[in-house]
């Protein structure tokens, strides 16, 4: 699953800017008259007080009012050290024949760095929504090679940002936010984007102003519709404006195995709960990042994800989310009465002890099939959607342990289901439950465990 992460945690980065005034932007203005759904249609969405300061989809919620468009912020004096002009790099470019980006490179280095960090440009990326790169020549390459650019059919259901199954609104408390203007059933797509930007966190190794030098450079070579987006994020730390942007909204992604941070604004605009309703995963060949629903989701409520590893315990998930974005979780996981949030902190430990024994595959284990099913049961009890792939996967596995064919064929086709939507369309997870649902036995788990019921080795019985 990838993450939303600022990019300095990417690299363990100790950032100085640590307490954190993340509501900076946010006024409660109602709603200007370019708000498009009718008071008819109001009528029909429940949890009507979050409309109250909605936008269109294509407009920009700031300061209490839609913009259609966002210009860079007033408080944007940054003056780069590179002396090529844009032209300048566009005429570069150009004069090369079959050159695939259209701005040429800046690139700096120094001793901490095996390779130069440069900025790779290409505006024509995703039928011209653009797209910036900031990592070594070598990746940057390698990224060309992906569906993404050597194929642009490959893109034919990305960025699809018009008529969205949601509307943008604006809390009190947490900013702009999106809910549903439908209903949307398990599986629904909610989005499916090409990140504007690409950072490899490895650039921390460049020094601090000519790093930032990249990333404007990279903000300037984006088309103006796309620059207009990036500067329409929020930012929270209050630092450097790009950095702030960046770090604030980054989604951590692996190309190749490598970390990069990639920023999508529309799907920035996903707030944070400890049980989300969505989830989201990061396509590496198509460059896509996909979000759906988990459950259904009625109109009128919040689409949200989960920007950590929800299934922590309370304490430890508000730790996270305050160090990290600066708010104090008001999910209804992290509000609830102590009593009931004392029982949620003892199933997620539970949670955690089942799985430890599920996992264990040595001729000492103890895992059952109803050890399983607690578990499984667990996850529902928890609320935790987007995560209940990996009960089910364990399900499937201690079924399969025990040669219980159509238990493990049902719970292998559910894991396939939700990983398919939590972890992506060729994640491993996927491939060896798919394998499973065809057929156990032809699997490494099949009656692994079966001997040992009998005090025996279970070894030598998989496939
Ligand atoms: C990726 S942005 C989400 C969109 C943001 N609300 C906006 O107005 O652009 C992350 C920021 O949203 C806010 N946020 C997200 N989820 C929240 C939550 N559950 N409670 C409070 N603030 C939240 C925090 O300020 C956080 O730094």
């Amino acid at each position: 699953m990838t993450s939303l992460v600022p990019l300095y945690i990417l690299i363990g980065y100790s950032f100085a800017v640590m307490v954190l005034n993340m509501k900076g932007v946010v006024s409660f203005g109602l709603f200007s008259g370019t708000f498009a759904l009718t008071q008819d249609k109001l009528n029909q969405i429940p949890q009507q007080a979050l409309l109250q300061d909605a936008c269109p989809s294509d407009s920009i919620l700031r300061d209490g009012e839609c913009h259609l468009a966002v210009t860079a912020p007033s408080e944007v004096t940054f003056k780069s050290n590179i002396t090529t002009s844009l032209d300048e790099a566009r005429l570069a470019a150009s004069q090369h024949p079959d050159f695939p980006w259209t701005f040429w490179p800046e690139c700096f280095s120094n001793e901490k760095t095996a390779e130069p960090y440069c900025v790779f440009s290409d505006q024509n990326f995703a039928n011209g929504r653009g797209i910036f790169i900031v990592t070594t020549e070598t990746l940057a390459y390698k990224m060309l090679q992906k569906p993404a650019f050597t194929n642009p059919q490959s893109l034919a259901r990305s960025n699809h940002h018009s008529n969205p199954p949601f509307i943008q609104y604006e809390s009190p408390t947490k900013g702009r936010g999106l809910i549903a203007n439908k209903t949307l059933f398990r599986g629904d797509q909610i989005f499916a984007s090409t990140p504007l930007l690409l950072a490899d966190p490895e650039a921390y190794k460049l020094i601090e102003s000519e790093r930032i030098d990249l990333l404007y450079r990279g903000v300037e070579t984006l088309p103006k519709a796309s620059q207009d987006l990036f500067w329409g994020l929020l930012g929270h730390f209050k630092g450097d404006p790009v950095d702030d942007r960046i770090n604030t909204n980054n989604f951590e992604v692996f190309i190749d195995d490598q970390s990069q941070a990639a920023v999508l604004p529309e799907i920035a605009m996903l707030n944070h709960d400890c049980r989300a309703n969505a989830a989201y995963f990061f396509d590496q060949d198509t460059l896509t990042h996909h979000v759906h629903a988990m459950r259904t989701i009625q109109p009128g409520e919040e689409i949200t994800i989960s920007y950590i590893d929800s299934e922590k315990t309370r304490a430890h998930r508000m730790r996270r989310l305050e160090h990290n974005w600066g708010f104090k979780c008001d999910c209804s996981a992290c509000t609830a009465h102590p009593a009931l949030t004392a029982e949620s902190d003892a199933r997620l430990l539970q949670i955690e002890e089942l799985i430890e024994k599920l996992n264990d595959w040595t001729d000492a284990s103890t895992a059952t099939p109803e050890m399983a099913e607690a578990v499984v049961s667990m996850y529902d009890q928890e609320r935790l959607w987007a995560y209940q792939a990996t009960a089910y996967k364990h399900a499937a596995e201690v079924y399969s342990s025990f040669g219980n064919k159509f238990m493990a064929i049902k719970y292998a086709r559910l894991s396939v289901e939700f990983s398919i939507l939590d972890k992506g369309f060729s994640d491993s997870d996927v491939k060896e439950m798919k394998k499973m649902a065809k057929d156990p036995a032809m699997t490494w788990s099949w009656k692994k465990r079966v001997d040992l019921k009998k005090g025996g080795c279970g070894c030598g019985k998989a496939h």
